[in-house]
Parts: C-alpha cells; sequence; structure tokens
C-alpha cells in the first residue's frame, strides 16, 4: 500500500484526497503539508488524514503530490529534494510547470508524473490530463491510473499539450460557471426573480451536460435539435453569432493557454 504526501492542500489537493480515498487508499495513508493549521485540522476531520511537517512527509512518502499555487515552487523544490527518496513519485497539478524545471529543482528526480486536473474532481466527475516522465515505473504508471480514474476521466497526453489542457478542461468549468452567470443575469432581465433564473439556469445547464453525455448524439445536432426553423432559438443564436461566439471562446481559451506557458517562468 503506498504511502502518499500531499504538500498544499486547497481546491486541487482536497479533491485529490478525495479521490485517494476513493481509489481505495487508506486516509491514514495520506499525509498532508498545510499552511494554515485550522485547515490541517479541517482537512483531518473531514477525511481522517494526518497532518505533518514537510521533512517528514516526503522522506516517508511512496507518491508526493504538488498542490501549491505554481509561484511557490521555485521556493518550495530545494526544500524537497534533501528529503526526497529517488524512488518516490512526485505528481505535480500546477499549471505550466514543465517536468524538465521539477526534475531540475529535485537534482534530477526523474519519477515526475504532470497532471493537469480540473474541480469536478472532487465529485469524481473531473477531466485530468496527464505526461510521464521517463523515470515513472510501470508500478507508478498504474498507481497514476488508477487515481486518475477515481477523479474522473483521463488522457495521457504530450506534455506539449499540457498548456492547451489548461486553456480547455483545467480552465473549463470556470467558462461554464461565467457562462451560467450571465444567464442567469440575463434571466432577471427578462422579470424573473434571483432564486427563479438560477432554478431554471442551473437545471437546464445539468440537463443539457447529460444530454451531452448519454444521448449519443453531436453537439450540433443536439443544438439543432432545439432550433426550429424562423423560431424563437435561432433568433438567440443569430445574436451570439454576430457577436462572434467561436472566436471569442477561441480567444479565452489561447489566453488560457498562454498564461500557463508564461506560469513555466
Ligand atoms: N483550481 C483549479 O481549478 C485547478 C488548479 N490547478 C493547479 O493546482 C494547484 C493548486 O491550485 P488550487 O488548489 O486552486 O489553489 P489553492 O490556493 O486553493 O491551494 C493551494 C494551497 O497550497 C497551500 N500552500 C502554499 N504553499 C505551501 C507550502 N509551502 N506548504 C504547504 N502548503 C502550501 C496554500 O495555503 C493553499 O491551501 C495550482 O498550481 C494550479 O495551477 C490545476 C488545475 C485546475
Ligand atoms: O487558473 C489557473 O491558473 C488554474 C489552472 C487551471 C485552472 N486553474
Amino acid at each position: 500500500m503506498s504511502r502518499v504526501g500531499i504538500i498544499g492542500a486547497g481546491t486541487m489537493g482536497e479533491a485529490f484526497i478525495a479521490a485517494l480515498i476513493r481509489s481505495g487508499l487508506q486516509p491514514s495513508s495520506i499525509a498532508i503539508v498545510v499552511r494554515r493549521q485550522e485547515r490541517g485540522q479541517e482537512l483531518a476531520k473531514k477525511y481522517g488524514v494526518t497532518v505533518v511537517g514537510l521533512a517528514e512527509t516526503i522522506s516517508s512518502s511512496d507518491v508526493l503530490l504538488l498542490g501549491i499555487k505554481p509561484q511557490g515552487l521555485s521556493e518550495l523544490l530545494p526544500a524537497i529534494a534533501p528529503h526526497l527518496r529517488p524512488q518516490t513519485l512526485v505528481i505535480s497539478l500546477l499549471a505550466g510547470k514543465t517536468i524538465a524545471a521539477i526534475s531540475e529543482g529535485l537534482s534530477g528526480h526523474t519519477a515526475i508524473a504532470r497532471v493537469m486536473p480540473n474541480t469536478p474532481t472532487l465529485l469524481g466527475k473531473g477531466m485530468a490530463g496527464y505526461s510521464l516522465a521517463t523515470g515513472v515505473t510501470e508500478d507508478q504508471k498504474k498507481f497514476v491510473d488508477q487515481l486518475l480514474t477515481a477523479t474522473g476521466k483521463s488522457l495521457l497526453i504530450p506534455e506539449e499539450l499540457q498548456n492547451a489542457l489548461t486553456g480547455t478542461s483545467g480552465s473549463g468549468p470556470a467558462y461554464f460557471f461565467r457562462f451560467v452567470e450571465a444567464m442567469i443575469d440575463g434571466a432577471i432581465a427578462l422579470g424573473l426573480s434571483r432564486e427563479d433564473a438560477t432554478t431554471l439556469t442551473v437545471q437546464t445547464i445539468v440537463g443539457s451536460a447529460a444530454m451531452l453525455e448519454e444521448s449519443g448524439d453531436s453537439p450540433t445536432v443536439l443544438r439543432e435539435k432545439v432550433t426550429s426553423l424562423k423560431g424563437a432559438t435561432a433568433e438567440a443564436l443569430g445574436v451570439f453569432n454576430e457577436a462572434g461566439i467561436s472566436k471569442i471562446v477561441a480567444d479565452a481559451m489561447a489566453a488560457s493557454a498562454k498564461r500557463a506557458a508564461e506560469l513555466a517562468q
């Protein structure tokens, strides 16, 4: 049974605690390193994980998961390196940060997996892309596979596509939440209460997402089934198209990918 240490247990760190437990790991095998003790106590109570110091966590872990912000990595790696055993698998969730940079900061460590997850991981409905360094063993590959299966769906991708994944599935949930916010505001402008606007919008998006997953139809077919000739939906879609929705979305996704690349520095 692997012992897992997690450094940085914010939104994604917590989502991975939940996934590790879903994947079959005992909570007592999970050690977390936190900055704020109250956060540690909260997670210990919620999941049964243990709050441990940095050096002890690193030296006793078979798998070390990094869940801090990319901006904190250059300071953290020198603190990890002296305690890291060569056979420990390091899993990075950090946007932008390359396997080569992490390896360099860890004195040439080669057992590294770079993962780009997203927040639905918390519910086991996440989408993760992952890339593996050369030193990852077959057993470690199996561990990553099993873990990511517990986060939702996963795709093994060449590392050069990691930032494209950030712009697609990593940041993606925020795009949909932003769209929902706009629809709620639009419904309020049409005279609905905030409560009713929220119920109508959320159930519309949840139902539409279920159709995407379960109907077997493409998004294009599903859209066409809503859109009556010369009807109401066609008017709405005309407004989107006039405003250049495809370009707006593509530009936004490219901006996320570009920022992820900048975070590598
Ligand atoms: N939130 C998201 O949707 C996604 C985030 N990511 C990546 O996951 C990483 C974490 O993001 P979030 O969970 O959103 O951030 P967050 O801010 O919620 O969590 C980061 C946590 O790390 C802790 N921390 C920072 N330095 C530390 C240290 N030296 N020792 C121990 N704890 C430390 C902070 O106190 C905080 O609790 C980022 O690198 C981000 O690029 C990747 C994909 C999606
Ligand atoms: O905003 C960010 O930088 C991270 C990466 C993808 C989602 N959150």
